[in-house]
């Protein structure tokens, strides 16, 4: 069996976490070998220790990139060298039936990509993993008779001839997926289903075949063999049967799926080879090992041997004799006393100490590189986990924490992460002033990580290289003064649409709430896709607005996430559902990015003017440009992409919503406001961004509802990148650091009435949001303050106005402003709990 893998595709809403799934193939199946589509670290590192060969795949997308040795050199860092040799990572797929998508420009850098990857494995120290790439048999101009098999005219020698000079220089297969399944007719049914029929007689050679597979094998064998290559190994990438389709789908029914994969795997695993390449083994991989329902056909999303709870679909011999399959129980370990090291033991006692317990038949592959417990990289954090394993694994006596006089019983779980709250003005100023770099840490959220692609974007990147060039090209390309000013017609014109919105609702209650975020929304997609999120022409999401989407990312952000606090406590994530959301909600915005993307690859081919680009367009554009400073992927662009969704639309929303509320329960501040804007637009159908320089009291009511609701109350979360002192406190590398705007906002040292919303406060003083004013911090400050600001505020001014402007506003009939209810939800940003609803009249012009 050890010929046998099986491919682990993913294009599903509901499969079990990648750690479930690697114990039970582990556990309960024969098969030591898969195969996976893209690089997902989560499954990468599920795969540790079990033993299972791992196949990863680059996507299509990053092989343009790739085929740049400096390029490739990120890509094995980032994606193969964290996690091997834990992880048996055997072979590197340098994307998928790439020749069949008859990109020519991909097509030309495949090869060039595969070396690339070859040489960038050897520059990282490792030489037995293989570079290969898996073709469809759409590569072949003839395949019958087998014997007659020969590849496309020109791809022959202009791709496969020095793909296939690769394979033998670097010892790597040629990787195929024949499948019967898509080139039977309702005679050659037996034939494709290895089950008895007259077979197929090759005259050339005088072979007869009895099965479709040989037959495919044999006609690409024999296309390798006119060009010079018969000797380079062939694996099988994909071959499958699916058990259910469409009514009356011809060849399609659970016997069939039956018949095919369990002679197939009888047929690989004897030995017996083909007509043409006798007694030779073929490794093989099985499509696939789930059912995947967001596959677009019946029968496409029934290939899978097991189901997402697996149970089989049916068994083709690779379960092993155990009990009925189960997901594997996680227990979790409860202990009252931990082992630690004293705070004055010098790091080379620990050390020691930590080469002691390692030596001493511990497991300490946790701290390891790519471990579970690596992160916070320091001697300190990796002692105090292996005195703790050593003392626990004794037993949990006294004596066996002292490591002479260096270790100390604890009540307090020192995998917990140590957290600064900063809550005041004064420390929030020397933080930024004198400490800037040491608290520009972001984090390893557990959601962020998973929603911001493994934090390839600018919000959630570590403090570095990559964050540094993609802060630069977010700046640059979408959030300079001369960008957002080229979006004015865009905010323009989807102010309208919300005055017009309004306008078909009067006297009614109307929710601002849900308004404000489908304007910001529209904003940003159309300045980021070039379409808006909620019109015809905008993408949807198998019904699924992207708003909606966005709406659970938001939530899946701010929740309270016991792993991010305590580390070790992740496996609650698994029991208590936030695993299967977030994968869920990671499935859905990353199909609609794929489309996005997909699209303006699609539409390319008119040339735009620098002007008309979206921001896929730019990012694209850059992705191609040869002299990038970092390489910038398919993920990188999505999590660029994310970064401006969920630090972008729900905070310009949620400042508009906080403003209309705290109007609304300070009727003489609403009647200043108003009296403003419609003295400085008189006259005028609308509000323009032209006038909004003259509206002075205005800009003070937007202030003063930052300071009260800042956005986003406790910024980003920061981690500190190195040790310093604040105000006589040691503050230890790797602390996590919320810093409060909201008290920093009311802090009574800086602000009088703190809680009061009174505009006037901010007149004639030179305080304002741009992060100089430390008791004042809604946009954050540093280099890792907000750059959005330029963005945002038109929009928040523009929207504000015109509602002023062009309508009266009354609470809902029945409610009086003591009813107003101004209670905040969690999250990272933070909006009403309960949406503001007002009612509107004309306010006649
Ligand atoms: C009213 C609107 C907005 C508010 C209140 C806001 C607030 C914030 C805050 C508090 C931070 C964290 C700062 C820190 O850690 O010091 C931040 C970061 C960020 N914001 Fe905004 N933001 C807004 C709009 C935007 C917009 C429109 C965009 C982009 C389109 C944007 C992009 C970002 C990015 C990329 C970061 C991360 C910066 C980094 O880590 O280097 N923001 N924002």
């Amino acid at each position: 069996d050890y010929l046998l893998g099986i491919n682990y595709g993913t294009v599903a809403d509901n499969l079990p976490p990648p750690s479930q799934v690697a114990a039970f193939i582990r556990d309960h199946t024969t098969l030591n070998k898969i195969k996976i589509f893209d690089a997902n670290p989560d499954i990468i590192r599920a795969f540790a220790d079990t033993g299972v060969w791992v196949t990863v795949t680059v996507p299509n997308g990053d092989i343009w990139s790739v085929s740049k040795p400096t390029a490739a050199q990120w890509w094995v860092e980032q994606n193969v060298v964290p996690f091997y040799p834990r992880t048996r990572i055997d072979r590197i797929c340098v994307g998928n039936e790439v020749m069949a998508t008859g990109d020519k420009n991909l097509i030309g850098h495949l090869v060039p990509a595969m070396r690339a990857i070859h040489e960038a494995l050897l520059a990282a120290g490792i030489n037995d993993i293989q570079v290969s790439t898996p073709h469809s048999l759409g590569i072949l101009s003839r395949s019958e008779p087998p014997s007659s098999g020969l590849f496309r005219r020109v791809y022959d020698r202009v791709i496969f001839a020095p793909m296939l000079e690769f394979h033998r220089e670097t010892k790597s297969p040629f990787m195929i997926c024949p499948y019967p399944f898509f080139g039977f007719n309702d005679e050659t049914l037996d034939y494709a289903l290895f089950k008895p029929n007259n077979g197929v007689y090759d005259e050339a050679t005088g072979m007869n075949y009895t099965n479709m597979f040989d037959a495919q094998l044999d006609a690409v064998y024999s296309a390798m063999k006119a060009l010079g290559y018969a000797d380079v190994d062939i694996v099988v990438a994909e071959t499958g049967w699916p058990s259910a389709g469409d009514p009356n789908q011809l060849g399609v029914s659970l016997e069939n799926a039956i018949s095919y994969n369990v002679n197939l795997v009888k047929h690989v695993n004897s030995g017996v080879g083909t007509p043409l390449m006798p007694n030779r083994t073929f490794e093989t991989y099985v499509f696939a090992l789930f059912n995947e329902d967001l596959k677009p056909s019946t029968s496409e999303r029934n290939f899978g041997l097991f189901r997402p709870d697996f149970s089989p679909v049916y068994d083709v011999g690779i379960l092993r004799n155990t009990q009925a399959s189960s997901p594997p129980a996680m227990a979790p370990e409860v202990s009252k006393k931990w082992c630690v090291p004293t705070t004055d033991a010098s790091d080379a006692a620990l050390q020691s100490n930590i080469d002691f317990v390692c030596s001493s038949g511990i497991d300490c592959q946790p701290i390891k590189d790519g471990g579970p417990c690596y992160e916070p990289n320091t001697i300190r954090a990796h002692a105090s986990y292996a005195m703790n394993a050593y003392y626990q694994a004794n037993g949990g006596k006294d004596l066996d924490c002292s490591f002479i006089n260096t270790g100390v019983v604890t009540n307090h779980d020192p995998s917990s992460i140590p957290t600064l709250l900063v809550s005041s003005a004064d420390v929030a100023k020397e933080i930024f002033r004198v400490h800037d770099v040491a608290f520009a840490g972001r984090p390893p959220l557990y959601a962020a990580r998973r929603l911001s692609y493994n934090c390839c974007n600018v919000s959630f990147a570590p403090y570095g290289n990559y964050w540094r060039e993609a802060r630069k090209i977010l700046a640059l390309e979408l959030l300079s003064a001369k960008r957002v000013e080229s979006f004015s017609s865009i905010r323009d014109e989807e102010v309208s649409r919300l005055i017009q919105e309004i306008g078909k609702s009067l006297n009614s209650s109307i929710n601002i709430s849900a308004l404000a975020l489908t304007l910001s929304n529209n904003v940003v997609c159309r300045v980021a896709f070039g379409k808006g999120s909620d019109d015809e022409s905008g993408y949807d999401n198998g019904g699924k607005k992207f708003h909606e989407i966005l709406y659970d990312t938001q939530e899946l952000l701010g929740e309270f996430n016991v792993a991010d606090y305590f580390p070790k406590m992740a496996w609650i994530n698994k029991f208590n559902g936030l695993d299967e959301r977030l994968e869920k909600n990671f499935r859905e915005l990353d199909k609609y990015y794929d489309k996005v993307i997909e699209d303006h690859v699609d539409s390319r081919n008119w040339i735009k003017e620098k002007d008309d680009e979206d921001l896929v367009d730019v990012l694209l554009r850059i992705q191609k440009n040869p002299n990038q400073d970092v390489p910038l992927q398919d993920s990188h662009i999505k999590g660029l992409l994310a970064d401006i969704f969920v630090a972008g639309t729900d905070t310009s929303a949620t400042t508009i919503e906080w403003i209309m509320a705290e109007l609304m329960l300070n009727p003489k501040v609403m009647k200043k406001a108003q009296q403003e804007v419609r003295q400085v637009a008189k006259g005028k159908q609308k509000v323009q961004e032209t006038d909004l320089y003259k509206l002075e009291y205005m800009k003070l009511v937007i202030k003063e509802a930052f300071r009260l609701h800042p956005p986003a109350p406790l910024l980003i979360p920061r981690v500190t990148t190195s040790s310093c002192k604040i105000m006589d406190y040691e503050i230890p590398e790797n602390t996590r650091v919320l810093i409060n705007a909201t008290a920093i906002g009311t802090d009574p040292k800086y602000w009088e009435n703190p809680l009061t919303f009174i505009p006037e406060r901010f007149l004639n003083k030179d305080i304002d949001y741009r992060g100089q004013n430390y008791e004042f911090l809604p946009f954050g400050a540093g280099r890792r303050g907000c750059p959005g600001i330029n963005f945002s505020v038109p929009l928040v001014e523009l929207s504000i106005a015109n509602l002023l402007f062009h309508y009266d506003w009354t609470l809902p009939k029945g409610m009086k402003a003591k009813d107003l209810d101004m209670e905040e939800a969690l999250g990272l940003t933070m909006h009403k709990k309960i949406p503001l609803c007002l009612a509107a009249s004309y306010y006649d012009l």
